[in-house]
């Protein structure tokens, strides 16, 4: 049992382990496949999404940055900072599958590897490593300013979540968390579990871990985190899906998104040499 180099659809790392499999694209340095030996996939990923050059990945986990949606100001271009576009350097390897089912996966990306940014022209290394166990993904990014002067940072780890059905899932950790919804405009504050019963997409003040209960597929899923102010709920319901090419019309009823971030009125300032490291957890329960 050992780890492939693998072209197809994209360059990345992928490995079998029984049942199970586990698979990350240089392309963004984007984990898309984690499904430990036994269990269901657990990550989702849209079969419309485009695996092309220059085009954000459906599913998975994308990496926003070094902006989350449009940018705090909401006119940062491309949507989702531009770090999920490019082609990150695969910078190490550990692979003991053989002895304890792990594969730690190490991703590096500059300043000098993305050129010229406009809308965010400082510079950085960034440092992404996917941890795949047969019990945890574990996902760390480090985001270090090797500039002069300081720089505003912002972004999210965007979990792609697969469920049997949105509609029946609910999200407990957030009861009493005050949150913006994005899509009325409006600061709200939640009360109880979280439930989809409509467009959801909602940036929550919040640190603390989440757990996803899924009544059809059987199972719970916790996701912790740290380094983040915020978790982010979204799912495109209807007509977003049904608007987004990549987005299979029915797609929205088996997916949802618990990101870690730190977005809107959360945005980080990196002093000069400083780092900032994001780490998002998800557990089998
Ligand atoms: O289509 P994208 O750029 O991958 O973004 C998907 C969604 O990502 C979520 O994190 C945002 O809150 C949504 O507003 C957005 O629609």
């Amino acid at each position: 049992m050992e780890h492939e180099i693998t072209e197809n659809p994209l360059r990345g790392v992928e490995a079998t382990i029984g049942s199970g499999h586990y698979g990350v694209f240089d392309q963004g340095a984007h984990v898309w496949s984690w499904q430990p030996d036994g269990a269901a996939p657990v990550l989702w990923m849209s079969a419309k999404s485009w695996f092309a050059d220059g085009q954000p990945i459906r599913g998975g986990v994308p990496i926003c940055f070094p902006w989350f949606g449009n940018g705090r100001a909401g006119d940062q271009e491309p949507g989702h900072g531009f770090a999920r576009l490019h082609t990150w350097h695969l910078s190490d390897i550990k692979d003991t599958l053989d002895r304890d089912g792990r594969l730690l996966v190490e991703y590096t990306l500059d300043n000098a590897m993305t050129g010229q940014q406009p809308d965010w022209p400082y510079r950085y290394e960034a440092r992404f490593v996917a941890k795949f166990t047969p019990e945890y993904l574990g996902m760390t990014l480090e985001v270090t300013n090797t500039g002069q002067s300081h720089v505003p940072l912002d972004g999210a780890l965007h979990t792609y979540l697969a469920v049997g059905d949105v509609r029946k899932v609910s999200v407990s950790g957030l009861d009493g968390a005050e949150y913006y919804d994005k899509v009325t405009g409006q600061t709200e504050t939640q009360s109880g579990d979280v439930t989809i019963t409509g467009e959801t997409d909602r940036v929550y003040r919040s640190t603390g871990e989440v757990v996803l209960d899924d009544p059809v597929l059987g199972r719970k899923l916790v996701i912790a985190k740290s380094g983040s102010a915020n978790t982010v709920i979204w799912n495109p319901w209807v007509d977003k899906s049904a608007a987004a090419p990549d987005f299979g019309d029915d797609e929205w009823q088996g997916m949802i998104c618990i990101e870690a971030a730190n977005a809107l009125a959360d945005q980080l300032t990196l002093r000069p040499g400083e780092t900032h490291t994001l780490k998002q957890r998800i557990t089998l329960a």
